[in-house]
């Protein structure tokens, strides 16, 4: 599975460097991808360092451009990040021309979801980002996230919601990886998600699972080393891959 951590801004910048040196050491058998508050060279060997975001083609400030993410050789950038749909008031206008950015600049985007819950509404949001996107010979990964879990602190989704969504955002995807061209697509479950989270995910067939920032440590984080570890053991046993 695909495990991606998204540090927050009230994270101390002393405890994303310590987790960064600390993950380090650990044996991960699963791919994971982190996204530190302020980008920085994409250049450890246990996971990559991915953008929480990515700049407007436009002269803006404050944004990190595409042309400073290939230069730290990130390859993959959040577009839309709930926090900043619901804060900041971002509109999929915007995330659209994100994600044309990351599109055209050999950049993975993570397009987040979950502003509206259940299904349709779920691909009705997703359309209105996708929208006049080329997305031939492209990888895009697709982050649904239970967002009253992230905003309540709690596990608060239901395994129906998650599956009903999971399907549909297949079924979505599926047909237009066809009438595309889209090289491949990855589905992740978010919000508030621990141990058990990451075995729904799995059970219902998401690719990974989106995390944020409240395993301050390395050593509070291990229980889902261990969960994501041994998913991967017995898919091998049983699938030999
Ligand atoms: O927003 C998130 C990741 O970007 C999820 O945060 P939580 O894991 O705290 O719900």
């Amino acid at each position: 599975m695909i495990c991606i951590v998204n540090f927050k801004n009230m994270m101390h910048y002393e405890k994303q460097l310590k987790w960064l040196q600390d993950i380090e050491r650990e044996f991960l058998d699963f791919k994971l991808l982190v996204a530190p508050t302020l980008p920085e060279h994409n250049s450890y060997h246990n996971y990559e360092i991915i953008a929480q975001n990515i700049s407007l083609v436009q002269r803006t400030v404050g944004e990190v451009s595409a042309s400073v993410l290939n230069g730290l050789k990130i390859q993959y950038a959040f577009v839309g990040h709930l926090e900043r749909r619901r804060l900041l008031n971002e509109t999929t206008d915007l995330i659209n021309e994100r994600l044309i950015n990351c599109l055209d600049n050999h950049i993975v985007p993570i397009i987040c979801l979950g502003i509206h819950s259940g299904p349709d509404l779920v691909i009705r949001e997703l359309k209105s980002i996708l929208k006049n996107s080329d997305l031939s010979d492209q990888r895009v990964i697709i982050a649904y996230e239970s967002l009253k879990s992230t905003q309540s602190n709690q596990p608060v989704y239901s395994y129906v919601e998650m599956e009903a969504v999971y399907l549909k955002l297949k079924q979505y995807m599926d047909e237009l990886t066809n009438s595309s061209g889209l090289s491949s697509y990855h589905l992740v479950m978010g919000g508030h998600i621990n141990e058990e989270g990451i075995n729904v995910a799995e059970k219902i067939g998401y690719d990974g699972v989106l995390i944020g920032d409240r395993y301050q440590e390395v050593t509070s984080f291990q229980p889902l080393i261990k969960t994501l570890n041994r998913i991967k053991r017995e898919r091998l046993l049983t699938h030999g891959s």
